[in-house]
């Protein structure tokens, strides 16, 4: 606060020509006690105080006289811009009561007495009274004080909320017998000297500060207490201790469970690392930590296989000419990358790779005997050969197993290439059937065969029949299982001789006058739509009825995608079992399998992959990445609709051709195979694919 802006504006000047009276006058106006005298010009002369005038009146001094005489011609005088406690010091100094205050020019432009500093001081203790207010009830510590009768003298919010202490205590209240606290202040009291103690109220840890209260004679007036809430801070400080004791614990576990271990974060910064991994690199801890791991150790592609999306695990790799296995895995705050743990195991690794050695020649061992048994039964596969456990699959597993165990006749239906040949082989290598499992593609063999094929003839049957006659499928199969597959392609009139064996039970070969018991269970399996053929009059609906005793809906690999990654996964294993070395598929690449359709279902699947695994080999590549995956599945997706249109074109242009070569070769198919240049067996793989019907190339 300055002097400008408490100083009073109400005041008179003089001139030393003025009189007695006239100054007597003004002096009565403006209450004041000095009143400044000036030039004709308004600068300041001196002034003149009240009392110097009574005193010349007093004296018999006429009123008409001149007041020159009476004016103090050195008087102190202030300026605008001083602070009031400055101006105090100074007044108080010189003795003095009142003084002018000048402008730059000597002009009085206001006066000052001890009446305007004291307001002035007033002002300024109102404000500081309610700012100090504000702190005492605003510190984030509880304050509060009493006098020797225990009545309080004055308590911050702090306290009511920390103790839960009314607002009466406040304004009236005595500090209850009973209350916390009235202990420390007894003490107090008592000793007259300040204290400190730790109590635990209303569940919170405070420190309880107690300091003895004195007036001016150094008498004990109360007690001031002062409470600290340290809960939080013990919280912390034991969270503290329990994090490093489970560093403490991690770092022990970390030096002794992994022989190289490093830990990186999003930025691929070494955080973390063991001796062991020092060791194998001859570095320190020192040297490595907070710097990147693809400059410090490339060889270890950390940051590349993390971003591939590949997981690494128990690799063998050749690090510092040490034989060691390599496990790196990405370490993720729910969908957030947040870092990476490289694994190296390099330690007692000789001894490993005997056990190992040893588990694979066991491993070896059961696959063998398995086969063997497998085998003996006459089949490839087991359900544990069939892969998938999405629910759809894990219901037709279950029927699948059940009909095994009955000698109902099975039908399979779904599209080509989901597995009905796998699931035949399956039934019967749980089922009951002592006898072998025989299979015959009915679109693979010519109809005017089929018929031989199946039931066998006697010796001289017909021109051409072998000496001493041959066994058909159906006995072969005897006491053991027929798998009938393609029967949608069957042609009628054998349909008709198929559905009187399932009907009666027995049949005769071909020219032979011997009834052979059947006891055989018949698969039959078809990717055509039964109920259509019947309705185009190409398949038999009482056959059909006979068949559908226990139909089997294999649904397409496109309705149960969640199986397609063990798919992937099994399909690998199956071509490292035929001298690939492929150690897995890309995260990208696997996600674009996902997005494909598969038409030709798990077949197409197996193919895919079996190119890409040619092509990883050419340049040594060990995981099967989206660039080994044909244009098929990697399409720009709006060349999608195109290419669709390309590949229908293709297909009905192929099916043409087929045609036309059977149809000049008079039907013979291997003419036409060698007019197209293919395999016989080829060339029935794409009629039955094309579904190509004898009526469209034979007259
Ligand atoms: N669930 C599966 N798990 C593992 N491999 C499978 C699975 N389904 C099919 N396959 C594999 O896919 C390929 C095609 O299967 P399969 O020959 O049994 O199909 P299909 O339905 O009989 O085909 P088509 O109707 O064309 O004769 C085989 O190599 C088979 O081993």
């Amino acid at each position: 606060m300055l002097v400008r802006d408490v100083m009073t504006h109400q005041f008179a000047t003089l001139e030393t020509t003025d009189t007695l009276q006239y100054a007597l006058v003004q002096f009565a106006k403006t209450k004041q006690h000095i009143l400044p005298v000036v030039q004709e010009t308004g600068q300041l002369v001196g002034i003149l105080p009240k009392n110097r005038l009574i005193e010349a009146l007093a004296d018999g001094r006429a009123v008409d006289s001149y007041i020159e005489a009476l004016i103090n011609y050195e008087p102190y005088s202030l300026q605008p811009t001083e602070t009031i406690p400055d101006v105090r010091q100074k007044l108080l100094r010189l003795k003095i009561g009142h003084a002018p205050v000048l402008n730059e020019q000597q002009q009085p432009i206001g006066m000052m007495s001890t009446t305007e500093i004291l307001a002035a001081y007033n002002q300024i203790l109102e404000r500081m009274e309610s700012e100090l207010e504000l702190m005492f009830h605003h510190l984030n510590f509880g304050l509060f004080s009493v006098d020797l009768r225990g009545q309080m003298i004055s308590m911050n919010h702090f306290v009511q909320t920390l103790l839960g202490w009314p607002d009466d205590y406040f304004h009236f209240g005595e500090l209850p017998q009973d209350a916390p606290l009235v202990e420390v202040v007894q003490s107090v009291v008592n000793e007259r000297q300040s204290l400190t103690v730790r109590l635990t109220i209303n569940q919170h840890s405070l420190f309880a500060k107690g300091h003895p209260l004195y007036d001016q004679h150094d008498e004990l007036i109360g007690v001031m207490i002062v409470l600290e809430d340290v809960t939080q801070l013990e919280q912390t400080a034991k969270e503290l201790h329990f994090s490093k004791e489970w560093e403490h614990k991690l770092r022990t576990v970390v030096e002794l469970a992994y022989d190289g271990l490093i830990l990186v974060n999003e930025q691929f910064q070494i955080t973390m690392v063991n001796d062991g991994f020092c060791q194998l690199f001859n570095v320190t801890e020192r040297d490595v930590l907070n710097r990147n791991i693809t400059t410090l150790f490339p060889e270890l592609q950390v940051e590349e296989s993390i971003q591939k999306g590949v997981r690494l695990q128990n690799v063998p790799t050749l690090i510092k000419e040490k034989q060691s296995l390599i496990t790196i895995l990405p370490i993720h705050d729910g969908d957030h990358f947040v870092g990476a743990i490289c694994k190296i195991t390099y330690q007692g690794l000789t001894q490993l790779q005997k056990a190992i050695q040893k588990v694979n020649q066991l491993e070896q061992q059961v696959t063998y005997y398995e086969q063997e048994l497998t085998e003996m039964k006459g089949t490839k596969y087991t359900f544990a050969h069939i892969i998938g456990e999405s629910q759809p699959m894990q219901k037709i597993k279950r029927e699948a197993y059940a009909v095994a165990q009955s000698r109902s006749t099975v039908l399979l239906l779904g599209e080509s290439g989901t597995g009905k040949e796998l699931f035949a082989h399956a039934i019967h290598a749980s089922s009951k059937q002592t006898g072998a499992f025989i299979q015959i593609n009915c679109a693979a063999i010519p109809g005017e065969l089929l018929e031989a094929e199946l039931f066998g003839y006697a010796e001289g049957a017909f021109t051409g029949a072998k000496k001493g006659g041959k066994k058909g499928k159906f006995e072969l199969a005897q006491n053991g299982t027929l798998f009938l597959d393609e029967i949608g392609d069957m042609p009628y009139p054998l349909q008709t001789k198929l559905l009187r064996v399932l009907q009666e039970k027995e049949f005769e070969p071909l020219g032979s006058h011997q009834t052979i018991q059947l006891d055989t269970k018949i698969i039959a399996a078809t990717n055509r739509d039964l109920p259509s053929l019947i309705q185009q009059g190409k398949f038999r609906e009482d056959l059909y009825y006979r068949l559908h005793i226990m139909p089997i809906h294999i649904p397409p690999l496109r309705e149960r995608m969640e199986d397609l990654p063990s798919i992937v996964e099994e399909i690998i294993r199956d071509l490292n079992r035929s001298g690939f070395r492929i150690q897995g598929i890309t995260h990208p690449a696997l996600a674009r399998l996902l997005t494909y359709d598969w038409p030709g279902n798990v077949r197409e699947l197996y193919n895919m992959l079996e190119r890409a695994a040619n092509l990883t080999t050419i340049h040594a590549e060990y995981y099967i990445d989206l660039h080994h995956l044909p244009e098929q599945v990697t399409p720009a997706q709006q060349d999608i609709p195109v290419r669709n249109r390309y590949e229908a074109t293709k297909r009905e242009a192929e099916r043409a051709t087929i045609i036309q070569a059977l149809r000049e070769a008079n039907g013979n198919k291997a003419r036409a195979s060698r007019l197209l240049g293919i395999s016989r067996t080829w060339l029935y793989n794409q009629i039955q694919q094309f579904h190509i019907e004898e009526r469209e190339y034979l007259d």
